[in-house]
């Protein structure tokens, strides 16, 4: 980095076309070449106010912080101005932001928490540390190209146990040594995986962060739970390792949030089964080893099977409004032949696998969807003071003070709720989590994602513009906006979501309840 130092009065010499210089953060560049191509253009750069001026303010209204640290443009840096310093920084890598609301109160300082321990803090640093480093620029990458997340970070997240860990606390981390040793398999619980539902969520890449395993998330609990010990230890073994990967296959074009609609079917014959049907809307599904797929039976039931890719099984990608990361396909079965030992549970009892999925899906797309509106908040708060309106930063219009309002009392009332779910998860075992939290976690979902997209549009409304554009300052908020509506649908859309509450409650109450 260029330490040269010049005063202020040589900087201003430097106004003209061919020999542009500007201050920004105490730091000169010359701009002299790069003006001709700069994509604000060349004019704004030789406004009397900017060329050969400190232009911190104006530069940080109209950039996002990314810019100086790209290389092509730290090149443009030849010195610093004499007798200044650099005041704005970005966040470090791993660091919490001190933006207030950004982090959950237990990560604040001053506050406290009856929910987590030390290492739960250790876990949630070193997490958020692998994200940064591992996650983003790889993120970033497949966002552009649309390719699948590199095996690399497959690799990576094998080695510190992160796929074993997405599925929660249990047997499956008995002796393996989790992110490194920081935290023991008996002392991983729901509460560090909240932690990296809410990390992910912070990558700002709704594609990438379903395509970083999403379907495993989802379609390897069936096959660690009800799966014959052999083909089970064998799958997980190779899932874990992060060399292959599981898709769940229980939607259809005829059955969405009614999965004993499904169609897909099954026919027992001798040693197996053969299928035959479609699924719709699969994560992962172009990219999966493995699909864990709900089939219709002859006698009226429902089977779930796990079936290798191979002869009879197609996919197709499907163009959602996410990117193509995320795997998003068409399955197609043609008389694909199934060992019978690829059964799930047992020949009709297909429902209870697929019902007993369910609720720690949702409540792991809750822990996202906080995480996500979190970040949504901190880049609303960040803009509202950095932008300037008639003079004045945008916080000085109550309008958006009240809008900012209701989107920290928003994410902070999800959070609230959603740890002491997370609490009472830690302390039943899977039959009181059934009987207790179904409605609860159905609730708590709907009640996440319908407050994400009511944050999603008054963040639109506070970026502008910018918030509809998919690069520069609203790039997260646009992305964020067209990608919130995910988290509404996945795993069963509000409406079914809100009944199931409701009905499970109509189910408990006294029979004896007067006014
Ligand atoms: C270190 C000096 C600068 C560099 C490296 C730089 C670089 C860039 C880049 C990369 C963009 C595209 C941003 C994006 O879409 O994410 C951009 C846009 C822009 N820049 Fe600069 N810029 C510099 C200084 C300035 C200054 C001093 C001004 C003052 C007016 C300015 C005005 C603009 C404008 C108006 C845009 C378009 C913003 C928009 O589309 O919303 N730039 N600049």
């Amino acid at each position: 980095m260029a330490s040269k130092q010049f005063t202020k009065d040589e900087v201003a010499k430097h106004n003209k076309q061919d020999d542009l210089w500007v201050t920004v953060d105490s730091k000169v560049f010359d701009l002299s070449k790069f003006a001709q191509m700069h994509p604000g253009g060349l004019s704004v750069l030789l406004d009397e106010e900017v060329a050969g001026q400190d232009a911190t303010a104006i530069f940080f209204s109209l950039h996002r912080y990314e810019v100086l640290q790209k290389p092509q443009y730290i090149r443009l840096q030849i010195g610093v101005v004499a007798g200044e310093e650099q005041q704005i920084f970005p966040r470090e890598v791993g660091a919490l932001s001190k933006v207030p609301y950004a982090e959950p109160t237990w990560l604040t300082q001053g506050y406290y928490s009856p929910y987590y321990k030390d290492h739960h803090r250790r876990f949630q640093t070193a997490f958020r540390k692998f994200v940064e480093d591992w996650m983003i620029p790889d993120a970033h990458a497949r966002e552009e190209d649309g390719k699948r997340p590199s095996q690399s970070v497959f690799d990576e997240m094998a080695r510190l146990n992160i796929i074993a860990m997405r599925l929660g606390p249990g047997k499956h981390l008995e002796g393996r040594e989790l992110m490194g040793g920081i935290v023991k398999p008996e002392e991983f619980d729901y509460f560090h995986e909240l932690i990296m539902g809410q990390e992910v969520a912070r990558i700002n890449a709704r594609g990438y962060y379903d395509g970083c395993g999403g379907g495993t998330y989802i379609g390897l609990p069936p096959i660690l739970n009800f799966g014959k010990p052999a083909i089970r230890d064998k799958i997980v073994r190779e899932v874990f390792e992060g060399k292959k990967l599981v898709c769940l296959a229980i939607t259809e074009a005829f059955a969405g949030s009614d999965v004993a609609g499904l169609k897909c079917h099954a026919k027992r014959v001798d040693g197996g089964w053969v299928v035959t049907g479609t699924q719709k809307w699969i994560t992962n599904a172009t990219f999966a080893d493995y699909f864990t797929v709900g089939c219709r039976t002859d006698q009226g039931g429902m089977v779930v099977l796990v079936i290798e890719r191979g002869p009879g099984v197609e996919t197709k990608p499907i163009k959602t409004s996410y990117s193509t990361t995320a795997g998003t396909g068409y399955i197609t079965f043609e008389n694909v032949h199934v060992p019978y030992e690829n059964t799930l549970g047992s020949d009709n009892g297909g429902l209870q696998v697929i019902l007993s999925n369910f609720n720690h899906e949702r409540w792991g797309m809750s822990c996202g969807s906080v995480g996500g509106q979190r970040y949504i908040v901190e880049e609303c708060l960040k803009w509202a003071t950095q932008r300037q309106v008639f003079g004045k930063p945008l916080t000085s219009q109550a309008v958006i003070r009240s809008k900012l309002a209701g989107m920290i009392a928003r994410v902070e009332s999800a959070q609230n709720w959603l740890e002491n779910i997370t609490y009472q998860m830690n302390h039943m075992n899977y039959k009181e989590q059934a009987n207790h939290l179904a409605g609860q976690i159905a609730f708590v979902k709907k009640f996440c994602t319908e407050t994400a997209q009511e944050t999603a549009r008054d963040a639109v409304q506070i970026f502008g513009g910018r918030g509809i554009t998919k690069t520069g300052m609203g790039r997260f908020i646009e992305h964020y906006h067209r990608t919130v509506p995910f988290d509404a649908v996945l795993g069963g859309a509000e409406d079914v979501l809100g009944d199931l509450g409701v009905r499970q409650a109509l189910r408990k109450m006294p029979k004896n309840a007067r006014l």
